[in-house]
């Protein structure tokens, strides 16, 4: 026998499940169920492709035992088992990106870390909700020695050679005092249809029932043993969409996929034809936590004719569509097929456009409450699939939604036309936007006051780090183009006969304040496009840098800084009093005041963060 520790965030796992109270520990049957799927899957394939196992006769189930007497329940699976290294590896230590990102939710606060566990579905270690011991008896397909692990849910497990006949699994579970609901059959019973029912296997529920026996006075009460098979065990996807109903659909998704929640919605395809496969896709209405992670776990199961190939090839639908959980089933493609041919496959190319285009159109039909969980859950996933999917750029166009100046919520580009439409006059066939991290700054940014001097509506994008690389890289949408107006002059409400007249008399005020700020700015000039605001920055279009400076990003490179103009307002009383004074202390600080909060305005910082504290301070004792 051999103890061994857990990884230490597994004690932190089990702490929880032993510890916390739990409105949905039901679940660990479905995660034993999901296990034992897998595990029969797996062997499946070795029996229809290895020499090995092709003459065995194999006839795969999934059995759950009762046992009242022994307060036990023992779920087992005739599939591919695991030897004494599986065991450390899937049940001592934390591969799963998705277990990893659910740790790192934790937040210590009982009700919010158990409706994640809701949420996520922590596979195997679920079974301490309601175990006070679990033992794994298990054998490995083609290996002689068989190995027990037990556990009770504290730090240590322990694994010991034993003997077993057959391959696959035994989970055995000594209940807890207060999980005697899991004793009662019909309890069992109503789990496993409601989480279980379509999947491909038959599952046996065995039992014992006093019943009774014998006739006239010999009637006696006697423990009668009892099997049924409780699931329809047909792979749902292969069934006629017109026999299945919304539950069937739901139950299969939070089986497989381990979710508590109701997906958003589906797509279920049958294809015949040059090419025949069946594709099912579920869009989870949480995305999964591990999305953003370089790890993430994929989400669609491959199989060929039935036959599980595998969960673990990221590239079965494109990167970013990579929350879709689901099940591409080819009847084309050969059982044997490796990795690498996958990835060139021709057949999968062309599933996997068909896929993309059927996600999208079930994305496009969501009613609006859903549309909005999508957008909150996806939108800066639709903004990568603009950015890397050209075949599909349009309708990923019309999904995109944006803040704006000029509606509350979000905007689809759409409505953004429709409303440009329907203003007095001509109108360009332009999408303003502004870039940022931060709404706030953005929306009460200088730059903003001349669109809205002239009503024209500026959408609003502090998804900085991915719209300032997707946003130039569109190009056009329904022949519109996208403008960032930190970049262009507002030439729509730049009045130039007002301009004119106001360089007389603040020429010389800008020539100031070039001198005084050197090489801080690249220009200073007049600009009649800000209301409020005295001054505002804006980066220099005509410099090359300005232009490359997407490309730096797109490559991951910190941009180089580019030279700013300062604009200065001459409608604005402190730049109208700045033109008459002779204090050449005043100007010289008002100088750099003027740039550095125009700077801040923006969201970037002033040169010398304790000089303009200073500065601001001096102007204000002066004017008191
Ligand atoms: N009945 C079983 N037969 C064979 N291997 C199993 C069985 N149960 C668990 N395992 C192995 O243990 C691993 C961990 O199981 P666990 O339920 O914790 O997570 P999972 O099923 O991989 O992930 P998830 O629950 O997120 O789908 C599995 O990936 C599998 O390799």
């Amino acid at each position: 026998m051999a103890k061994y520790e857990y990884q230490t965030e597994i004690g932190q796992l089990l702490q929880l499940m032993t510890h916390s109270l739990y409105s949905h520990r039901e679940i660990f049957l479905r995660e034993l169920i999901s296990n034992a799927n897998d595990a029969l899957d797996k062997f499946k394939y070795l029996h229809l492709t290895d020499e090995k196992f092709k003459n065995e006769t194999w006839d795969p189930k999934i059995n759950i035992k009762i046992d009242k007497e022994d307060n036990s329940l023992a779920v087992t699976d005739n599939g591919i088992g695991m030897n004494e290294e599986d065991l450390i590896h899937n049940l001592g230590t934390i591969a799963k990106s998705g277990t990893k990102a659910f740790l790192e939710q934790l937040t210590g606060d009982a009700k919010k870390d158990n409706n994640l566990i809701g949420q996520f579905g922590v596979g195997f270690y679920s079974v301490f909700m309601v175990a006070e011991r679990v033992d794994v008896i298990t054998k490995k397909a083609g290996e002689d020695q068989a190995w027990k692990f037990s556990s009770d849910g504290t730090g240590e497990y322990e694994i010991t050679p034993v003997i077993k006949d057959e391959h696959g699994t035994v989970v055995y579970l000594k209940l807890k005092e207060d999980a005697k609901e899991f004793l009662d059959h019909w309890r069992v019973k109503e789990i496993v249809k409601k989480y279980s029912d379509h999947i491909p296997y038959p599952i046996f529920l065995h039992y014992e029932e006093e019943e009774n026996v014998g006739e006239g006075d010999k009637v006696e009460m006697k423990k009668v043993k009892k099997s049924e098979q409780v699931n329809e065990a047909k792979a749902l996807w292969t069934l006629p969409k017109s026999e299945l109903k919304d539950e069937d659909y739901i139950e299969f998704y939070s089986t497989l996929w381990h979710d508590s929640e109701e997906p958003l919605t589906w797509t279920h395809n049958q294809v015949e034809g040059s090419l025949e496969y069946t594709t099912l896709f579920y869009i989870p209405r949480t995305a999964p936590a591990d999305i953003f992670r370089a790890d993430f776990q994929p989400g669609v199961k491959l199989y060929v004719k039935r036959v599980f190939i595998t969960d673990d090839e990221k590239e079965l639908l494109p990167l970013y569509l990579r929350f879709v959980r689901g099940i591409i089933d080819s009847e084309d493609l050969p059982l044997n097929v490796s990795r690498e041919i996958l990835q060139e496959n021709r057949i999968l190319a062309n599933i996997r456009q068909a896929s993309v285009k059927k996600i999208l159109a079930a994305i496009k039909k969501l009613d609006e409450e859903k549309f909005d969980r999508f957008i909150d859950q996806y939108n800066k996933l639709i903004k990568e699939g603009i950015f890397t999917d050209h075949l599909n750029k349009e309708s990923l166009l019309e999904i995109v939604r944006y803040k704006s100046s000029k509606v509350e919520g979000m905007t689809s580009l759409d409505y953004y036309m429709k409303r440009a439409g329907e203003r007095e006059g001509e109108t360009k066939k332009e999408f303003y936007y502004i870039v940022g991290e931060d709404e706030h700054l953005l929306r009460n940014s200088p730059l903003l006051e001349a669109y809205r001097k002239a009503d024209i509506e500026v959408l609003i994008m502090d998804d900085k780090e991915i719209d300032e690389i997707v946003t130039p890289a569109i190009g056009e949408y329904k022949g519109w183009k996208f403008v960032d107006i930190a970049t262009v002059d507002a030439p729509e409400v730049e009045d130039k006969e007002k301009l004119e007249q106001y360089g007389e008399t603040f020429t010389p005020l800008v020539e100031k304040l070039k001198t005084i700020l050197g090489e801080a700015v690249k220009e200073v000039r007049l600009t009649t496009r800000l209301s409020e605001s005295p001054s505002c920055v804006v980066p220099d279009s005509s410099d090359p840098m300005a232009q490359m400076r997407h490309l730096f990003r797109q490559m991951g490179q910190e941009a180089p800084e580019i030279p700013l103009i300062l604009e200065i307002n001459p409608e604005h009383e402190m730049i109208k009093k700045l033109a008459e004074t002779e204090d050449e202390r005043i100007l010289e600080e008002s100088a750099w005041v003027l740039l550095d909060s125009a700077k801040l305005a923006e969201g970037l910082e002033p040169g010398d963060k304790v000089a303009f504290a200073r500065r601001v301070a001096d102007l204000l004792s002066r004017a008191l």
